[in-house]
Order: structure tokens, then C-alpha cells, then sequence
């Protein structure tokens, strides 16, 4: 668990965060969300403290970050950089593998773990570990960067705009990809972006920033269906539609839902959203979910959007 308590940063006459606090569970993904300067990346690096606060405290697992020195500290946080940050001299493998070799892992065991996750990555270790940064895509370079943050199998992972380097179209498949990975499902991840599509893919809890300071922490849909002020509604207002499919889950309709039979295939639960939901049914025709709770099994059509829909005016 990450706390930050009233966090204050200043740059000489600049001050770049605010008494800032939130809470992150183990497991969760918070999103730091903001425009230009609002101050995430100086959140973020004030974590694993590659800055240090002006004041205010943060802790992790109930011990503040203080409490030992900074190289201990980062084995438990993985990094990933702004625009990647890959060494160009450095080889795929050997890329991946720096803070194994700090941590005087064996030969064997590197190039095992440098192995499992290229495969993970959709990298095949055959093609990519002797490759050189420069030759490879944005989107492969994004993938060894995540890959070298992961390597020694971090409790806690800290990015900054992970996909901010990549084309639209990459971006989205990119982080579907990376919703789907297993070694980042019971990791604690905070990530900054001013990407809100991304926010409410991604996110379990997204904190709004404006100059330095929160605006309002919540989950995605507590921000658009309560939002605090007007910044905050004119923040998402230009993907309200999207936003709001995507804060309501199938779940949330539950009820409203055409029971099937419960022998009936099905890979999506009903923790997807909406949107997701909507998606799936474009591509694929209806959708059969499942509820782990009661253990109900429901399908979901085209006319259920109504539902949906008539939910969100509800919640508004
Ligand atoms: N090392 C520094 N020295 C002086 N001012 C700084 C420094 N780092 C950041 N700042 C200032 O602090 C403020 C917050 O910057 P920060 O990079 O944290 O914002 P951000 O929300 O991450 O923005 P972006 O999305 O553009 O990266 C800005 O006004 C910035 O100019």
C-alpha cells in the first residue's frame, strides 16, 4: 500500500505539487491525471525518490520511504521512463536485465527471466533479445521498457505516460495488451497521464490535478457522474458518452440482463464495462457474460444498450 500525505514539492519560486494526498491499495492502479505541468511527474518521481518532497510524508506499506536508502528502496519499485529510456548500446536482453545484474542475480537465472518475458511481451527471444533499440518500433521499444521495469518482479510499478510516445492506433492496442498481462495484474501501479481515455481504461481510482494540486480523487465513475466542480466536468466533457459507457460495468445492469444457460460458453465477466461490452458485440455478434457472484450466466445485446444508457441518465 502507497500512502501520500499533504506532499509538497517546490522548484525554487515554483511550486510543482501541492498538498497532495491519496491512498493506493495493494493491487490497484491509480492514474494521476492532468494537463501539461499539473505536476505527476514530480509526483511520481518523488515515490522512488529520484526528487524529494518540501514536506509531507508517503509510505510504503505503512513504513515511510525514508526508512532506508533510495537503491533499497527502488527494488521493490519498477520504473518506466517517459519516451521509453532504453540504454541504445545496450542489446534487448542486456536492456532487461540491468537491475537483475545490480541485484547479482546468476547468469542462468537472467537469461531465464529475460527469456519469459520477451515471450510474454510478444517479443520472440530468437528474433529481439540481440536487437538493438534503434531497431526496433515505438511500440516494441514500449514493451522492453515495461519488460526492464518488471524484471526483477517489483511489487510496485510506477509509469510515467507509458504510450505517450506512441501513434493512436498503437497506443489503444498497446494498452489492451497491457490490461490483459498477468504479471502486471496484482502489481501496485501508479500512472501518470493526460490521456483521459487512457485514465478510465486503465485506472481503479484516477486523481484529477490542476497546478499542482488534486482536484478530485475518485473512481472513474465518481469523476464523471460526480464531479466536483466545473473544471472537472469540463475536463471529460469531451468524451462524456464514451466516459460514462465505460464507468458502468455489466454488473451494473445485472438485473436487467436476459438469463441463458449457464453451459453456455463464455469468456467475458461481469466486471467488463459497458463500452468494452459494446465493442465486443460489434465484433463479434452477442455477448455471453458471467457473474462469479451468483454464479449467473446473461447475455448481452444491442437492446440492452438502452439499459445501459437509461442507467447513465439515472446516475446523472
Ligand atoms: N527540475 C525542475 N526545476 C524547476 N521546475 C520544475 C522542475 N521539474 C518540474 N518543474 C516545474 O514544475 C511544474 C510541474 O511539472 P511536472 O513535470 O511535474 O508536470 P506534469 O504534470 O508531469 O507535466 P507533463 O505532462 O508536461 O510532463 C511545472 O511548472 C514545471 O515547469
Amino acid at each position: 500500500m502507497i500512502a501520500v500525505e499533504n506532499v509538497s514539492k517546490s522548484f525554487g519560486n515554483t511550486l510543482a505539487v501541492d498538498r497532495v494526498s491519496f491512498e493506493v491499495k495493494a493491487g490497484e492502479t491509480l492514474v494521476l491525471l492532468g494537463t501539461s505541468g499539473s505536476g505527476k511527474t514530480t509526483m511520481l518521481r518523488m515515490i522512488n525518490r529520484l526528487l524529494e518532497p518540501t514536506s509531507g510524508n508517503i509510505s510504503l506499506n505503512h513504513k515511510s520511504i525514508l526508512a532506508e536508502p533510495p537503491e533499497i528502496l527502488r527494488r521493490n519499485i519498477g520504473y518506466v521512463l517517459q519516451g521509453y529510456g532504453l540504454f541504445p548500446h545496450y542489446t534487448v536482453a542486456e536492456n532487461i536485465a540491468i537491475v537483475p545484474s545490480l541485484l547479482n542475480w546468476g547468469k542462468d537465472k537472467i537469461y531465464k527471466r529475460v527469456n519469459e518475458l520477451l515471450q510474454k511481451l510478444r517479443l520472440p527471444p530468437e528474433k529481439y533479445a540481440d536487437a538493438y533499440p534503434h531497431e526496433l518500433s515505438g511500440g516494441q521499444k514500449q514493451r522492453v521498457g515495461l519488460a526492464r521495469a518488471l524484471a526483477a518482479n517489483p511489487p510496485v510499478l510506477l509509469m510515467d505516460e507509458p504510450f505517450g510516445a506512441l501513434d493512436p492506433l498503437t497506443r489503444e492496442s498497446v494498452r489492451k495488451e497491457f490490461k490483459e498481462l498477468d504479471e502486471l495484474k496484482a502489481k501496485t501501479i501508479i500512472l501518470v497521464t493526460h490521456d483521459v481515455q487512457e485514465a478510465f481504461e486503465l485506472g481503479d481510482k484516477i486523481c484529477l490535478m490542476d497546478k499542482g494540486a488534486v482536484v478530485q480523487s475518485g473512481t472513474p465513475a465518481d469523476l464523471i457522474f460526480h464531479p466536483v466542480n466545473e473544471f472537472v466536468k469540463s475536463f471529460f466533457s469531451r468524451h462524456e458518452l464514451q466516459l460514462r459507457l465505460q464507468a458502468l460495468r455489466l454488473k451494473d445492469i445485472w438485473r436487467d440482463l436476459l438469463t441463458v444457460d449457464p453451459s453456455a460458453t463464455s469468456t467475458f465477466t461481469s466486471n467488463k464495462n459497458i463500452w468494452e461490452a459494446t465493442e465486443a458485440l460489434t465484433n463479434k455478434g452477442p455477448i455471453i457474460a458471467y457473474d462469479p457472484e451468483t454464479g449467473t450466466t446473461k447475455k448481452f445485446e444491442y437492446a440492452d444498450l438502452q439499459i445501459a444508457l437509461k442507467q447513465i441518465k439515472n446516475n446523472s
